[in-house]
């Protein structure tokens, strides 16, 4: 761009994708559907903007700062979705309250944060998720980290890890401390970044008992294969740790008969992002990402603030953090060229036409050319607009 020029410029945080990305993109979430789809999931959309105040039902957590909020014209407040969960809970509990449970829902669509911009993450971004509603059981759990399991394997990725916590874990060692809600948060931040030395100063200065303290000390290093529980449960002696581990056990052994364990191991520190998690939690991680490209958990108390008794688990995919993860695994065969360009001579268009059909009803990606063109300028053409073959209609 000249000095001059102005510049027009997108949204920060926004993206656009040019063909080659949006073909890569449709192609994935097909396969991300289809998955869904055969597991007996069914796809939802729902509205990109939602009333402030429903989007922040039942999170416990002020996730407001990182909403784009707008005013509709009676001024009440809106705001643009930050994830899914909480839309379908709320068609769950009103809408599809009829239905008999358990309920399967996907969906593949854009949500909005503010987030500092990086490659991977962007303030307008995608997510392709399922929401399994009407089940408190194990079973319920396996079913939705096996799906990401899956969904992950059809998407193409090869190498990667699905990392389980459990919030009762860490809540149990914190409950009957006397910590104030502002300390259990710094603890919480404290395991979200890693931070074992602030970790061990906040709950030096938190009053917990010694054995306490040391536990929340131990929660960043409890990671790893079934090694990581047993050590776990040397740790603690509360019932709601101890029940957590017995859960995230029960999840495990469910995996197995889906044969899928091998993807799985434990991170007892995990935390995520949303406070509405009441269980199992779970990341997935793979090479050359800094961040998951999903995550999800068990979130009992959600639907209820709904007026809907239900108990829910399920997970979200990041659809460009999978993107990415796939290019630089060099994975994506999206970039492939196209299959055939029509080209003609003067007086020659019917023929192409009707060669065009017959090529796309075969199934074939197939361009014809607007103008007559001679054979070279064709076969030039074909080059670069990126087709394998030419097809030239001439004498
Ligand atoms: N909505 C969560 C993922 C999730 C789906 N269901 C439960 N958790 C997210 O955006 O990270």
């Amino acid at each position: 761009m000249k000095p001059n020029e102005p510049a027009i410029k997108i949204p920060y945080g926004t993206k656009d994708f040019l063909p080659a990305e949006a073909r890569g993109k449709r192609v994935l979430e097909e396969k991300l559907a289809t998955q869904f789809g055969s597991w007996g999931y069914e796809e939802v959309v729902t509205p990109t903007m939602e009333y402030l105040q429903t989007l922040t039902t039942g999170t416990g957590l002020d996730l407001s700062e990182q909403m784009f909020v707008l005013f509709d014209r009676s001024n009440r407040i809106l705001a643009l979705r930050p994830e899914m969960t909480i839309p379908i809970a709320r068609l769950a509990a009103t809408r599809l309250r009829e239905k008999p449970l358990p309920l399967r829902l996907f969906y593949l669509t854009n949500v909005f944060r503010h987030e500092e911009a990086q490659a991977g993450r962007q303030c307008e971004f995608h997510q392709a998720g399922v929401e399994l509603m009407g089940a408190s059981e194990p079973s319920a759990d396996a079913e939705v980290i096996g799906l990401a399991i899956s969904a992950a394997l059809a998407a193409g990725l090869r190498d990667f890890r699905i990392c389980l916590g459990q919030v009762d874990f860490i809540n149990g060692i914190m409950a009957d401390g006397g910590l104030s809600e502002q300390e259990r948060q710094e603890i919480k931040q404290c395991l979200v970044k890693r931070d074992l030395v602030g970790l061990e100063r906040t709950t030096k200065l938190s009053g917990l008992t010694n054995e306490k303290q040391a536990a929340i000390c131990q929660i960043p290093l409890l990671s790893g294969g079934r090694e990581a529980l047993s050590a776990a449960r040397d740790l603690v002696t509360n019932f709601a740790s101890r029940a957590a581990l017995d859960n995230l056990e029960a999840i495990f052994e469910l995996l197995h008969a889906y044969g899928l364990q091998q993807y799985v191991s434990f991170d007892l520190g995990i935390i995520r992002d949303f406070d509405y998690y009441t269980g199992m939690v779970f990341e997935g991680y793979t090479p050359g990402l800094g961040f998951p490209f999903c995550g999800g958990g068990r979130y009992d108390r959600m639907l209820a603030s709904f007026g809907l008794e239900c108990p829910a688990t399920g997970f979200a995919m990041g659809i460009e953090r999978l993107l990415l993860a796939l290019n630089r695994q060099g994975l994506n065969q999206q970039e492939g060229m196209r299959d055939v360009y029509v080209s003609w001579q003067e007086g020659k268009l019917l023929e192409a036409i009707a060669a065009t059909r017959r090529l796309r009803e075969d199934g074939a990606v197939v361009e014809l050319s607007p103008i007559a063109e001679l054979r070279a300028k064709a076969e030039q053409n074909q080059r670069q607009r990126g087709f394998r073959e030419l097809l030239y209609i001439g004498e």
